[in-house]
């Protein structure tokens, strides 16, 4: 267990550790560089491993893969595990009476008994009626059973290709009831990214949503061409009905090897209990980063921090017990902010959505009495978006509570959801975070500002929540910034919930924890008085022109100020005299007209005049990756492609 610092398998001398209950060591390691920031970072990391050993006489290796160590028994004593001792008074003990593994497992359990008959699952469309929880428990563990069937064991990985539908939460608990991983890939992935994620898991068994079967089609033929095992496929058929979106009607002799509901009824064998974890710190999860700057990265989830973190996005959510919660948020990413297991956690209503549309939205709140719900700004600028006749009323009396995150969130847009009656709260996290990390905490004392300052404020990423520190250092000397608001540095996390390591890749994995701090690659300030943070743009997004470093967020915040223009976004162009200039992409509200240079002077009035665009494009749409994100390199290509607006004065 490393205090700080991934273990790194055969670099330690591993021998020494049978036979005993625990060793410490001390590691130092050499010099590096630190590949996001180019200066070179001296990385020291100390910590402590400790390795249990059942039967010191057996010649067991002690397991130093990120994949968790030595299981012990859940009910029995434990002599040597859990691990530490350290610190505890005379007198103290660690045994199963007083200490359990953590695991959001517990959550369907508990509602299971407390929330019986309560609705747990339902389709946001079509008249199916919502699974209770006792049935949803029942449902899950005849999965795992039947996982356990076809052959799926502790840690291995199963994959679910799906959009936000009724099985996909049902897989949150049943796939690590089995002992096994899940890994939700994202539902827009093309064939071939599916087929390397596949291959990069090892996925054992594949879930797949008929709606994207065809996808999954090639990436499996794919993966078989590359020579890969491929999975045992199991097609979810829910939900088809009413599916109109465009390649979701599943291939004419659409079949797999296995069929959800089948599974589900004929369960596995008889014998078969749920496969709790024996350590907390075993893997539930394997999520992929978005690849919004670069190949996604195989984030590993312990049950820990799995269920550290649903407790914590619940609290942040405000969420009392038995709300309704719309799934707008892909459960693919991050398990949902976590909330794939937190909804759990207080007996609630999933609602689950497979199109998101401002419509769509409308018309669940309405039907479902939905109380809270997330979404990235873009499902935001979807509802804020949405023309008079897609509109319903809210509920009388209270709020629909917004979670935003995932993406920087303009003020304008936070100011006109808070004007139609939403409640929005503010996150900021990574993958590597578990999702949610930061939350943007309201003070009474700003509900008297006026609307645009208080949603200001709000646009923040504020302070860390529960389990976690947050701090903006400067990823050279790892002194922390001044909160002047003016001193640049990168956003670090330590603590609970944050990733246990990247999927097979060490070097990955030491890079992005080196110092004992993860490093998230966004650049932010400190604001006076109350120290929140506030991010100024991702180092690889931040424009840097004539030696100035321009917020691309900045620049985009003026811009969807802008009464004609529905999104926005800023990529540098290179350029020989000034380096780079902003040069932004926007789309047009519907029925609005933009004009480039009418564009650049409204930015001009609102911007130093270094940092309003001096290359404006219209167009159609933005490219997006499947949670929402705009991709910035595609941009950034464009740009480059229009060449330097100066010409080299040298
Ligand atoms: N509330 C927020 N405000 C500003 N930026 C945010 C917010 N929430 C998330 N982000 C951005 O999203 C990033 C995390 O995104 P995620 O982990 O989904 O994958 P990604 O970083 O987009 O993909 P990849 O790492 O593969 O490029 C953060 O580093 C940050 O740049």
């Amino acid at each position: 267990r490393w205090a700080a610092g991934p273990a790194r398998p055969g670099r330690f001398p591993c021998r020494y550790a049978v036979g005993l209950d625990r060793m410490t060591l001390t590691v130092s390691a050499a010099t590096r560089t630190h590949a996001r920031s180019a200066p070179p970072l001296d990385m020291s990391i100390s910590g402590s491993i400790v390795f249990s050993s059942p039967n010191p006489k057996t010649k067991n290796k002690p397991t130093t893969s990120v994949t968790g160590l030595a299981p012990c028994s859940r009910t029995s004593p434990c002599a040597s595990s859990p691990p530490t001792g350290r610190g505890m008074m005379e007198g103290a003990v660690l045994c199963a009476a007083n200490h359990a593994p953590l695991t959001p497992l517990s959550f369907l359990d508990r509602s299971a008994l407390v929330y019986p008959d309560r609705p747990a699952v339902v389709a946001a469309a079509g008249d199916a009626p919502a699974r209770t929880w006792r049935e949803t428990r029942a449902r899950c563990l005849r999965l795992a059973a039947a996982l356990a069937g076809l052959g799926v064991q502790r840690r291995h990985v199963v994959a679910v290709f799906a959009q936000n539908v009724p099985a996909m939460c049902e897989l949150h608990f049943a796939v690590p009831m089995a002992g096994a991983v899940i890994c939700a890939l994202n539902s827009r992935l093309d064939a071939a990214m599916a087929s390397v994620l596949l291959r990069h898991s090892e996925a054992r068994v594949l879930f797949v949503d008929a709606a994207l079967l065809g996808v999954a089609r090639e990436a499996l033929r794919l993966l078989s061409d590359a020579g890969a095992t491929p999975p045992v496929v199991v097609l979810i058929t829910e939900l088809l009905d009413g599916c109109d979106d465009e390649g979701s009607t599943p291939s004419p002799g659409a079949s797999a090897e296995h069929e959800y509901e089948a599974l589900v009824s004929r369960g596995g064998p008889p014998e078969f209990a749920a496969r709790w974890p024996a350590d907390e710190n075993e893997p539930i999860a394997l999520n992929y980063t978005s690849g919004t700057t670069s190949r996604p990265k195989g984030v590993i989830y312990s049950h820990r921090g799995a269920y550290l973190n649903s407790l914590a996005a619940v609290l942040l959510n405000d969420m009392p017990s038995m709300p309704v919660y719309l799934w707008t948020v892909p459960m693919f990413h991050c398990n949902g902010w976590c909330m794939a297991w937190g909804v759990a956690a207080q007996g609630g209503t999933n609602v689950c959505l497979r199109k998101v549309t401002g419509a769509a939205i409308f018309d669940a709140v309405s039907r479902h009495g939905v109380t809270h719900m997330g979404g990235a700004p873009t499902v935001l600028g979807m509802i804020v978006h949405a023309a008079p006749e897609e509109r319903r009323p809210l509920p009388a009396g209270r709020k629909v509570a917004v979670m935003t995150g995932g993406a920087p969130p303009p003020p304008v847009v936070l100011f006109r959801m808070e004007a139609l009656g939403f409640l929005v709260i503010h996150s900021y996290g990574l993958t590597e975070t578990y999702g949610p990390a930061t939350v943007c905490t309201w003070r009474p004392e700003w509900d008297a500002l006026p609307a645009g300052e208080r949603a200001a404020i709000k646009a923040r990423q504020g302070l860390h929540h529960l389990g976690l520190e947050v701090d903006v250092k400067d990823p050279a000397t790892m002194r922390s910034v001044p909160a002047d608001g003016a001193t640049m540095g990168e956003v670090m996390f330590r603590g609970n919930t944050v990733m246990s390591g990247y999927y097979k890749d060490a070097a990955a994995t030491a890079e992005a924890l080196a110092g004992g701090w993860f490093r998230s690659g966004d650049l932010a300030v400190r604001v006076p008085g109350d120290g929140y943070v506030k991010i100024r743009d991702r180092s690889k997004d931040i424009i840097i022109s004539g030696g100035e470093n321009i917020s691309t967020i900045e620049v985009e915040a003026a811009l969807f100020a802008h009464p004609a223009v529905a999104e926005a976004a800023v990529v540098g162009r290179p350029d020989e005299h000034w380096g780079e200039t902003p040069c932004a992409f926007v789309v047009a509200k519907k029925g609005e007209r933009v004009e480039p240079e009418e564009v650049v002077a409204f930015c001009r009035g609102r911007l130093p005049r270094y940092m309003a665009p001096r290359t404006v494009v219209v167009v159609e749409e933005l490219p997006k990756t499947a949670t929402g994100k705009v991709q910035k390199f595609a941009l950034r290509d464009k740009a480059k492609a229009m060449g330097s607006l100066s010409t080299s004065k040298l």
